[in-house]
Protein backbone atom coordinates (compact mmCIF):
# COMPACT_ATOMS: atom_id res chain seq x y z
CA UNK A 1 0.00 0.00 0.00
CA UNK A 2 1.33 3.30 -0.99
CA UNK A 3 2.06 5.18 2.13
CA UNK A 4 0.59 8.96 2.23
CA UNK A 5 2.74 11.78 2.06
CA UNK A 6 4.26 13.15 4.69
CA UNK A 7 3.66 17.39 5.76
CA UNK A 8 7.26 18.89 4.58
CA UNK A 9 8.55 20.45 7.95
CA UNK A 10 9.29 24.61 6.29
CA UNK A 11 12.26 26.08 7.65
CA UNK A 12 12.92 30.24 7.33
CA UNK A 13 14.96 31.18 4.45
CA UNK A 14 18.85 31.92 5.55
CA UNK A 15 19.65 35.19 4.02
CA UNK A 16 23.22 36.06 3.34
CA UNK A 17 24.11 39.86 2.65
CA UNK A 18 27.32 40.01 1.17
CA UNK A 19 29.47 43.20 0.21
CA UNK A 20 30.30 42.38 -2.99
CA UNK A 21 29.84 40.20 -6.22
CA UNK A 22 33.47 38.54 -5.46
CA UNK A 23 32.28 37.73 -1.85
CA UNK A 24 29.49 36.33 -2.86
CA UNK A 25 31.47 33.82 -5.22
CA UNK A 26 33.56 33.48 -2.56
CA UNK A 27 30.44 32.30 -0.19
CA UNK A 28 28.45 30.12 -2.65
CA UNK A 29 31.75 28.06 -3.63
CA UNK A 30 32.27 27.05 0.24
CA UNK A 31 28.60 26.25 0.86
CA UNK A 32 28.57 24.02 -2.05
CA UNK A 33 31.63 22.71 -1.46
CA UNK A 34 30.46 21.67 2.09
CA UNK A 35 26.89 20.73 0.81
CA UNK A 36 29.49 18.32 -1.46
CA UNK A 37 31.22 16.78 0.84
CA UNK A 38 27.87 16.10 3.57
CA UNK A 39 25.75 14.66 0.48
CA UNK A 40 28.45 12.26 -0.97
CA UNK A 41 29.30 11.07 2.67
CA UNK A 42 25.80 10.52 3.23
CA UNK A 43 24.53 8.53 -0.07
CA UNK A 44 27.26 8.34 -1.97
CA UNK A 45 26.21 10.92 -4.91
CA UNK A 46 25.67 14.98 -5.24
CA UNK A 47 22.63 15.57 -7.55
CA UNK A 48 23.23 19.33 -8.27
CA UNK A 49 20.54 21.02 -10.85
CA UNK A 50 22.11 24.53 -12.58
CA UNK A 51 20.42 27.51 -13.93
CA UNK A 52 21.52 29.95 -16.93
CA UNK A 53 22.36 33.47 -16.93
CA UNK A 54 24.83 34.92 -14.57
CA UNK A 55 24.86 31.87 -12.22
CA UNK A 56 27.75 30.29 -14.45
CA UNK A 57 30.08 33.27 -13.84
CA UNK A 58 29.34 33.96 -9.73
CA UNK A 59 30.03 29.49 -9.55
CA UNK A 60 34.09 30.12 -10.79
CA UNK A 61 35.72 29.75 -7.06
CA UNK A 62 34.26 26.34 -7.33
CA UNK A 63 37.21 25.42 -10.45
CA UNK A 64 40.09 27.35 -8.85
CA UNK A 65 42.00 26.07 -5.56
CA UNK A 66 41.26 24.72 -2.84
CA UNK A 67 37.79 24.54 -4.28
CA UNK A 68 38.66 22.54 -7.61
CA UNK A 69 41.28 19.51 -6.20
CA UNK A 70 39.25 19.19 -2.97
CA UNK A 71 35.82 18.41 -4.23
CA UNK A 72 34.93 14.77 -5.38
CA UNK A 73 33.34 15.67 -8.65
CA UNK A 74 33.33 12.28 -9.92
CA UNK A 75 30.43 11.54 -7.81
CA UNK A 76 28.24 15.09 -9.10
CA UNK A 77 25.32 14.59 -11.31
CA UNK A 78 24.42 18.00 -13.50
CA UNK A 79 20.58 18.72 -14.30
CA UNK A 80 19.33 21.65 -15.70
CA UNK A 81 16.32 24.09 -13.68
CA UNK A 82 15.34 25.32 -16.98
CA UNK A 83 17.16 24.78 -20.71
CA UNK A 84 16.54 26.44 -24.37
CA UNK A 85 15.16 24.66 -26.97
CA UNK A 86 18.03 24.82 -29.26
CA UNK A 87 20.94 22.91 -30.35
CA UNK A 88 23.59 22.15 -27.44
CA UNK A 89 26.43 24.33 -29.14
CA UNK A 90 24.18 27.07 -29.41
CA UNK A 91 25.07 29.97 -27.59
CA UNK A 92 21.45 30.26 -26.34
CA UNK A 93 21.95 27.01 -24.59
CA UNK A 94 22.24 26.78 -20.78
CA UNK A 95 24.20 23.46 -21.25
CA UNK A 96 26.84 25.43 -23.52
CA UNK A 97 27.38 28.36 -20.99
CA UNK A 98 27.35 25.85 -17.86
CA UNK A 99 29.93 23.69 -20.22
CA UNK A 100 32.41 26.76 -21.16
CA UNK A 101 32.44 28.45 -17.94
CA UNK A 102 32.61 25.59 -15.12
CA UNK A 103 31.30 22.18 -16.97
CA UNK A 104 34.80 21.94 -19.02
CA UNK A 105 37.08 22.40 -15.68
CA UNK A 106 36.11 19.92 -13.57
CA UNK A 107 36.17 16.11 -14.04
CA UNK A 108 32.34 15.32 -13.78
CA UNK A 109 32.01 12.57 -15.88
CA UNK A 110 30.16 12.83 -19.22
CA UNK A 111 27.72 10.10 -18.11
CA UNK A 112 26.74 12.01 -15.47
CA UNK A 113 25.67 15.54 -17.08
CA UNK A 114 21.97 15.34 -17.70
CA UNK A 115 21.57 17.19 -20.93
CA UNK A 116 18.52 17.62 -22.89
CA UNK A 117 17.80 15.77 -25.88
CA UNK A 118 18.06 17.53 -28.95
CA UNK A 119 15.95 17.82 -31.72
CA UNK A 120 12.58 17.59 -30.30
CA UNK A 121 9.86 20.20 -30.05
CA UNK A 122 9.78 21.83 -26.92
CA UNK A 123 6.89 19.61 -25.35
CA UNK A 124 9.05 16.64 -26.47
CA UNK A 125 11.58 17.98 -25.18
CA UNK A 126 9.69 18.91 -21.83
CA UNK A 127 8.54 15.31 -21.87
CA UNK A 128 11.66 13.17 -22.39
CA UNK A 129 13.35 15.47 -19.89
CA UNK A 130 10.43 13.97 -17.18
CA UNK A 131 10.64 10.80 -18.46
CA UNK A 132 14.34 10.44 -17.65
CA UNK A 133 14.09 12.22 -14.10
CA UNK A 134 10.97 9.59 -13.31
CA UNK A 135 13.97 6.87 -14.50
CA UNK A 136 17.02 8.17 -12.81
CA UNK A 137 14.13 7.93 -9.71
CA UNK A 138 13.24 4.62 -10.31
CA UNK A 139 16.73 3.00 -10.54
CA UNK A 140 17.64 4.94 -7.29
CA UNK A 141 20.30 7.44 -8.67
CA UNK A 142 18.14 10.04 -7.55
CA UNK A 143 16.02 9.87 -4.40
CA UNK A 144 12.68 10.59 -4.37
CA UNK A 145 11.19 13.20 -1.40
CA UNK A 146 8.78 11.41 1.13
CA UNK A 147 6.78 14.88 1.61
CA UNK A 148 5.76 15.56 -2.45
CA UNK A 149 6.62 12.06 -4.38
CA UNK A 150 8.85 14.58 -6.89
CA UNK A 151 12.12 13.83 -7.22
CA UNK A 152 14.51 15.04 -4.34
CA UNK A 153 17.37 17.11 -5.59
CA UNK A 154 20.68 17.59 -3.22
CA UNK A 155 21.12 21.11 -4.45
CA UNK A 156 19.46 23.28 -7.01
CA UNK A 157 21.31 26.54 -8.09
CA UNK A 158 18.85 29.06 -8.87
CA UNK A 159 19.24 33.07 -10.71
CA UNK A 160 16.76 35.31 -10.61
CA UNK A 161 15.84 38.13 -13.11
CA UNK A 162 14.70 41.79 -13.01
CA UNK A 163 11.30 41.23 -12.97
CA UNK A 164 11.62 37.88 -10.59
CA UNK A 165 11.30 34.98 -12.82
CA UNK A 166 13.11 31.73 -11.71
CA UNK A 167 13.77 29.17 -14.13
CA UNK A 168 11.87 29.61 -17.02
CA UNK A 169 8.62 29.97 -14.88
CA UNK A 170 7.29 33.91 -15.83
CA UNK A 171 5.31 36.08 -13.61
CA UNK A 172 1.94 35.95 -15.77
CA UNK A 173 2.86 32.96 -17.54
CA UNK A 174 0.28 29.78 -16.91
CA UNK A 175 3.64 27.24 -16.47
CA UNK A 176 4.15 28.53 -12.96
CA UNK A 177 1.04 27.20 -11.61
CA UNK A 178 1.61 23.82 -12.97
CA UNK A 179 0.86 21.40 -10.26
CA UNK A 180 1.68 17.85 -11.26
CA UNK A 181 4.16 17.59 -13.98
CA UNK A 182 7.78 17.56 -12.93
CA UNK A 183 9.55 19.57 -16.44
CA UNK A 184 6.91 21.92 -18.81
CA UNK A 185 7.56 23.84 -21.63
CA UNK A 186 6.81 27.37 -22.98
CA UNK A 187 7.10 28.52 -26.28
CA UNK A 188 6.41 32.44 -25.60
CA UNK A 189 8.84 33.43 -23.25
CA UNK A 190 9.16 37.34 -22.41
CA UNK A 191 13.05 36.85 -22.20
CA UNK A 192 14.86 35.18 -25.73
CA UNK A 193 14.78 32.52 -26.93
CA UNK A 194 10.91 31.76 -26.90
CA UNK A 195 11.15 27.98 -26.84
CA UNK A 196 12.16 27.08 -23.46
CA UNK A 197 11.72 23.83 -21.01
CA UNK A 198 11.64 24.39 -16.93
CA UNK A 199 11.20 22.52 -14.06
CA UNK A 200 7.85 23.16 -12.20
CA UNK A 201 7.36 24.39 -8.57
CA UNK A 202 6.55 21.20 -7.33
CA UNK A 203 9.70 19.52 -8.13
CA UNK A 204 11.80 22.44 -7.51
CA UNK A 205 9.91 22.20 -4.08
CA UNK A 206 10.79 18.80 -3.44
CA UNK A 207 15.08 19.88 -3.17
CA UNK A 208 16.81 19.38 -0.18
CA UNK A 209 18.36 22.71 -0.65
CA UNK A 210 18.02 25.90 -2.77
CA UNK A 211 20.07 28.47 -2.98
CA UNK A 212 18.62 31.54 -4.25
CA UNK A 213 22.16 33.96 -6.28
CA UNK A 214 20.99 37.51 -6.90
CA UNK A 215 23.99 40.26 -7.82
CA UNK A 216 23.56 43.55 -9.04
CA UNK A 217 21.62 46.66 -9.52
CA UNK A 218 18.92 45.46 -11.67
CA UNK A 219 17.96 43.00 -9.44
CA UNK A 220 17.53 45.31 -6.45
CA UNK A 221 13.29 46.21 -7.05
CA UNK A 222 13.08 42.74 -7.65
CA UNK A 223 14.88 41.61 -4.04
CA UNK A 224 12.72 44.61 -2.61
CA UNK A 225 9.13 42.59 -4.17
CA UNK A 226 10.10 39.47 -2.71
CA UNK A 227 11.95 39.96 0.75
CA UNK A 228 10.84 43.66 2.01
CA UNK A 229 8.52 44.37 4.17
CA UNK A 230 5.46 44.28 2.07
CA UNK A 231 6.55 40.82 0.60
CA UNK A 232 3.25 39.30 1.19
CA UNK A 233 1.41 42.53 0.11
CA UNK A 234 1.27 41.43 -3.77
CA UNK A 235 0.36 38.69 -6.18
CA UNK A 236 3.60 36.46 -5.49
CA UNK A 237 6.64 37.20 -7.99
CA UNK A 238 7.69 33.38 -8.98
CA UNK A 239 10.65 33.83 -6.92
CA UNK A 240 8.77 33.94 -4.01
CA UNK A 241 7.07 30.47 -4.88
CA UNK A 242 10.59 28.70 -4.26
CA UNK A 243 9.87 27.62 -0.90
CA UNK A 244 11.72 24.23 -0.60
CA UNK A 245 10.91 21.23 1.87
CA UNK A 246 14.74 21.43 2.56
CA UNK A 247 16.55 24.59 3.10
CA UNK A 248 16.51 28.05 1.47
CA UNK A 249 19.38 30.33 1.57
CA UNK A 250 20.03 33.85 -0.30
CA UNK A 251 22.93 34.73 -1.59
CA UNK A 252 23.14 38.62 -2.40
CA UNK A 253 24.98 41.41 -2.62
CA UNK A 254 25.02 44.79 -1.86
CA UNK A 255 23.81 46.42 -5.25
CA UNK A 256 20.79 43.68 -5.10
CA UNK A 257 19.84 44.40 -1.51
CA UNK A 258 19.95 48.28 -2.60
CA UNK A 259 16.34 48.77 -2.18
CA UNK A 260 15.97 47.18 1.12
CA UNK A 261 15.62 49.04 4.12
O1 LIG B 1 16.76 33.03 -18.95
C1 LIG B 1 17.21 32.74 -17.87
O2 LIG B 1 17.26 33.71 -16.91
C2 LIG B 1 17.47 33.40 -15.53
C3 LIG B 1 18.12 34.63 -14.89
O3 LIG B 1 19.32 34.93 -15.59
P1 LIG B 1 20.30 36.10 -15.15
O4 LIG B 1 21.23 36.31 -16.32
O5 LIG B 1 19.44 37.30 -14.86
O6 LIG B 1 21.05 35.62 -13.95
C4 LIG B 1 18.28 32.13 -15.35
O7 LIG B 1 18.31 31.80 -13.99
C5 LIG B 1 17.68 31.03 -16.20
O8 LIG B 1 18.32 29.81 -15.98
C6 LIG B 1 17.83 31.43 -17.63
O9 LIG B 1 17.37 30.46 -18.55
Amino acid sequence: KQQAPSKPIMTSPKINKLDTEEHVADALAAYVGDLSAKSIANHGSFSVVLSGGSLIDTMRKLVQPPYVDKIDWKNWLIFWLDERVVPLNHPDSNYKLAYDGFLSKVPIPNSNIYTIKEGLSPEETADEYEQRLKQLVANKTLKTSNATGFANFDLMLVGMGPEGHVASLFCWHFQRFEKQKWVTFITDSPKSPPQRITFTFPLINSASEIAIVVTGEDLADAVKVALGKHANDYYPLPVQKVAPEGNLTWFLDKEATSQLN
